[in-house]
């Protein structure tokens, strides 16, 4: 009998995609509990930062109850075997916040960047390789590039000295066929292409094994699909279809979904799933971050979220640009109130 080939390695951000709908109110304790249920299920790597990532915490994307630093710390004093990583956006992040979470355990960092600005990048892949960290490109947004431009952006991060990249589908927009396409177009630049799914149109799972078939080599999951948006593939049910693929897999499946169900599920503020707004999102090619602000400035303004949410894709909308929801909102209500129509 041939020997099973070796199962991508799965990263689990329920402690950074799970953020935004835990409002980034994350306390040490819960910190601790995941990453020691995560760690004992095998999971390889485990990420944990504010949603928008280091030094997201501000008025803009949301106040974090407790300090990053603080978690990043006891999450790699928890951690016995996973690496912890974070995610860090140019801009948001900085070089010292970076060695700060370094010097709190942190070995690994994603670098996010809209998918058409990797050349923002440069200096943090540097930075990261300074602190001897491993520095993963994120290429955000994907969906809103052809493969043969996204590779293009993807070669940009392999100049930098990026060890992996993935393409991140952060509106849960693409189709199985997209998702193959882009890994497929990567594996031209890097050998080491990760895939990030939300699932907003239903198809984390199925995007994520499209992209293993075409040769990513990483994915991501959440327990019980924690993430922005519907969330996004959950880490359980990755698991249990990478056993089922015929992987050799270090993840024990039953360990994950006990950890999904007992130790995520109680503190869960809602079940993300694919539900009117989020199939907006999915649908418009907008960032899975923007539903709970569409929700908030619809309810307050009597417009229907999913209004606001095909404007902003209308006007291609990305990451960062949290405060055109409010103009978009503001607008939608003058048309509305200028016309006459009924509101939500
Ligand atoms: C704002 C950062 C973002 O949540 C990163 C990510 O996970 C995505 O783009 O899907
Ligand atoms: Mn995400």
């Amino acid at each position: 009998m041939s020997p099973k080939p070796k199962a991508p390695l799965v990263c689990d951000t329920t402690l950074r995609d799970g953020s935004h709908p835990m409002r980034h109110t994350y306390t040490a304790e819960q910190v601790e509990a995941v990453v020691r249920a995560l760690d004992r299920a095998g999971v390889e790597m485990i990420e944990v930062a504010h949603g928008d990532g280091l030094g997201g915490s501000s008025l803009q994307y949301g106040m974090s109850a407790v300090d990053e630093l603080d978690l990043i710390a006891r999450a790699a004093e928890t951690a016995e075997r996973a690496r912890i990583a974070v995610l860090l956006i140019p801009g948001i992040g900085t070089r010292v916040t970076l060695k700060a979470a370094a010097e709190r355990g942190a070995r690994a960092v994603r670098i996010a960047t809209h998918c058409t600005e990797a050349d923002v990048s440069e200096q943090h892949f540097a930075a990261a390789k300074a602190l001897g960290m491993e520095a993963i490109g994120f290429l955000m947004m994907s969906h809103m590039l052809e493969p043969a431009a996204l590779a293009e952006q993807a070669g940009l991060m392999a100049g930098f000295g990026a060890d992996a990249i993935y393409i991140v589908d952060s509106a849960g927009a693409l189709v199985p066929a997209g998702a193959r396409e882009r890994v497929a177009a990567l594996r031209d630049v890097t050998g080491d292409v990760g895939f990030h799914a939300h699932n907003n149109l239903g198809l984390a799972i199925g995007n994520t094994v499209a992209a293993i078939e075409a040769g990513a080599a990483r994915v991501d999951g959440c327990l019980r699909g924690l993430g922005a948006g519907a969330g996004n593939a959950a880490t359980e049910l990755l698991a249990a279809t990478l056993d089922r693929m015929g992987y050799d897999t270090p993840l024990d499946t039953f360990a994950l979904s006990d950890a999904a169900e007992h130790v995520v599920l109680p503190f869960m503020p809602f079940q993300p799933f694919p539900d009117r707004e989020s199939l907006a999102i999915g649908y418009a090619g907008v960032y899975s971050t923007f539903l709970l602000h569409a929700k908030r400035h619809g309810e307050r303004l009597g417009l229907d979220p999913r209004d606001i949410l095909v404007e902003l894709g209308n006007r291609k909308a990305v990451a960062g640009q949290e405060d055109w929801i409010v103009d978009v909102a503001e607008d939608l209500a003058r048309a509305a109130a200028a016309t006459g129509a009924p509101s939500a």
